[in-house]
């Protein structure tokens, strides 16, 4: 494995947010106005930065994603993507371990591609709990990969260590592009909410999860105006990872080739634009960033942290980089954990933090769990 940090070193000391510390929370801060612009001032330092396999000091750009895909997803899959996809990965070298999913489909009962919608990628894969009580909660996976690559079958991988813990997992497909517009994206998410509160009674408790281009999404169900619905969701909590959360940026990179977003597209699909006055006071909402982001990653999870109205934590995780961030998910010990033994403090320094100790040899999987035991 490679430990050359890819990213320039010019952009890395203009961006970088200070010292990394072991992991913090920080408070919610003063609302902020927006729009702000994004500092990568240069087309190549923008698209630098919106590369977030450049800045991983654990893997080097061609095998990252390669790596992501071998512990994501369902084994099928990656055979299928040994012939590659030129929108987010060359073709796959390595298969560092058995495919998350495939691995959480042989060991769990699930329901798999159950349509919530008539477009072929309007499917949900649910993984039930291993004991399911009469009602349990579920955690709504959304899946990353720029909008344009990925799918629900590279979802499962987070399931394993909650359906062990009574919680259902719940992976989205959508359609992503250039066949998927954004605007389709946010829609078809949203509905896939609402068709869970209406056919699934048993499920009380919606936890939402998304990683990176899913985060963005997840936050946009969370700006849902319901009552264009017939039923409001009940989310009680969000984990948003690695996230983008202001779209602007992005249509100056090679990330809009496929999306091909107009201003106004971008403008109206990001959560940073459309944050709502209140949420639920019972949802929790976590933004997670990691270490190894890019400093642009880092300031748009920092803002919108800042920009909300309502309650939002901000964890900053050590060590890890855009893509392990939440690949851990499918281990039992990793990060997050023991700060949800205690609530998921609010008002907390780092030194507080670091003083108690609280993260070493946790996981976010375990931050979940302890958000959906508190509810
Ligand atoms: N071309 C991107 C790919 C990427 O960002 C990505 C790949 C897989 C899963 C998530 C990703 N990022 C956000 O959705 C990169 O350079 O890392």
């Amino acid at each position: 494995m490679s430990a050359e940090v890819r990213a320039p070193r010019q952009s890395r000391a203009r961006f970088s947010s200070g010292p990394p510390v072991r992991g913090f929370l920080v408070a919610p801060a003063p609302r902020r106005r927006w729009p702000r612009r994004s500092p990568a001032a240069s087309p190549q330092a923008l698209e630098d930065h919106y590369s977030p396999s450049r800045w991983s000091p654990r893997l080097d750009r061609d095998t990252i994603i390669d790596a992501h895909l071998a512990v994501t997803a369902a084994g099928e899959n990656v055979r299928h993507r040994e012939r590659g996809c030129a929108r987010c990965h060359g073709p796959l070298l390595h298969r560092l371990q058995p495919p998350g999913t495939e691995r959480a489909r042989a060991s769990a009962q699930t329901l798999l591609h159950v349509p919530y919608g008539s477009g072929d990628r309007e499917k949900l894969d649910i993984y039930f709990p291993t004991d399911p009580s009469e009602t349990f909660p579920a955690l709504v996976y959304i899946h990353g990969g720029y909008w344009q690559c990925m799918s629900k079958d590279d979802s499962g991988f987070a399931a394993p260590p909650l359906v062990s813990q009574g919680v259902a997992v719940v992976a989205v497909g959508y359609d992503i592009a250039p066949e998927g517009h954004m605007d389709t994206m946010v829609l078809q998410v949203r509905r896939s909410l609402a068709f869970l509160a209406e056919q699934y009674p048993r499920i009380r408790g919606i936890y939402l999860c998304g990683h990176s281009a899913g985060a963005h999404l997840a936050a946009m169900v969370l700006s849902t105006d319901w009552t264009e619905f017939q039923v409001v969701p009940d989310i009680k909590g969000a984990v948003l990872v690695s996230g983008v959360y202001d779209l602007e940026p992005i249509l100056h990179t090679y990330v809009n080739d496929a999306l091909n977003m107009s201003r106004e597209v971008a403008q109206r699909n990001s959560p940073m634009r459309h944050v709502p006055p209140a949420v639920p006071a019972a949802c929790e909402v976590l933004v997670a960033v990691a270490q190894h982001d890019s400093p642009e990653f880092r300031r748009q999870s920092q803002e919108y942290s800042q920009v909300t109205g309502w309650s939002v934590s901000l964890l900053d995780l050590a060590g890890v980089d855009h893509f392990d961030v939440i690949e851990k998910l499918s281990e039992d010990s990793y990060l997050l954990t023991q700060v949800g033994s205690r609530a998921v403090p609010r008002q907390i320094t780092c030194q507080e933090v670091q003083g108690q100790g609280l993260f070493t040899g946790c996981s976010s999987s375990q931050v979940i769990l302890n958000m959906i035991s508190r509810a």
